[in-house]
């Protein structure tokens, strides 16, 4: 897959008023090179119809697109990928659907899990929560950044951290080895999405500068 850093998915209680069509455009403005629309609450239908709003908007700006959870969303808008739970399909039936060309990203919050994704052929890993999040219902209690340091010493696919990452926090998930980060809240709850999307992409950056 093409290289990413900065991985925003789509959180429409953090909206206020705003379409999430004109948040997540904001988001890729700002230098979001991955999106995701993950959307618990309507119905196949309705998250069909999202997912083509996205689609067509990604595509114009060359950013990728990640839908949650469903497989046949994700093939029937014409996404990038898919992003699975420990809970979901597994990534070999999953890959059976899909095909090779398919992204396809798994959630891990232990190594054990991680290295099962990788061996299974997994194009990316989530790795979190790192911190406490108000965003995910079902969340299991924070990994901390040791798992990041432990995911960033032994996985070599690309690996994203996730959960309750913030602008004052993100310095100990990149100092723990993360390149690449995920955020809902902080990003689209921003009055300021593109300000917020550099604000990370320049500690990143700073990283990446400090380690050539
Ligand atoms: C990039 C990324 N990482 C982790 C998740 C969480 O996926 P999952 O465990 O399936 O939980 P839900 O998002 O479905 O509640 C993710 N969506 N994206
Ligand atoms: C959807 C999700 N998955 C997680 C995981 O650890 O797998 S944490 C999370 C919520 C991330 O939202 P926020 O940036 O607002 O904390
Ligand atoms: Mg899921």
């Amino acid at each position: 897959m093409k290289d990413f850093r900065l991985y925003t998915i789509t959180g429409e209680e953090f909206h206020s008023g705003r379409s999430m069509l004109e948040v997540m455009e904001e988001a890729v403005k700002g230098g979001s090179d991955i999106i995701q629309l993950r959307d618990k609450f309507s119905s196949k239908k309705e998250v069909f119809e999202k997912a083509k709003k996205l689609r067509e908007m990604t595509a114009r700006y060359g950013a990728a697109f990640i839908v949650n959870d469903h497989i046949d969303v994700a093939l029937a808008a014409g996404a990038d990928g898919i992003h699975l739970g420990q809970d979901d399909l597994p990534l070999s039936e999953a890959r059976k659907i899909v095909g090779e060309d398919m992204i396809i990203g798994i959630s891990t919050h232990a190594i054990e899990e991680a290295r099962e994704a990788e061996r299974n052929g997994a194009d990316y890993i989530g790795v979190g929560p790192v911190f406490a999040t108000k965003s995910k219902v079902d969340v299991i209690d924070p990994v901390t950044t040791s798992y990041v340091k432990q995911v960033a010493d032994e996985i070599t696919i690309p690996f994203v951290a996730i959960g309750g990452i913030k602008l004052h926090n993100v310095d100990q998930v990149i100092d723990a080895g993360a390149d690449r980060i995920c955020a809902i809240s902080e990003i689209v709850g921003s009055t300021d999405i593109q300000g917020t999307c550099q604000g990370f992409l320049d500690k990143l950056d700073a990283k990446r500068r400090i380690e050539k």
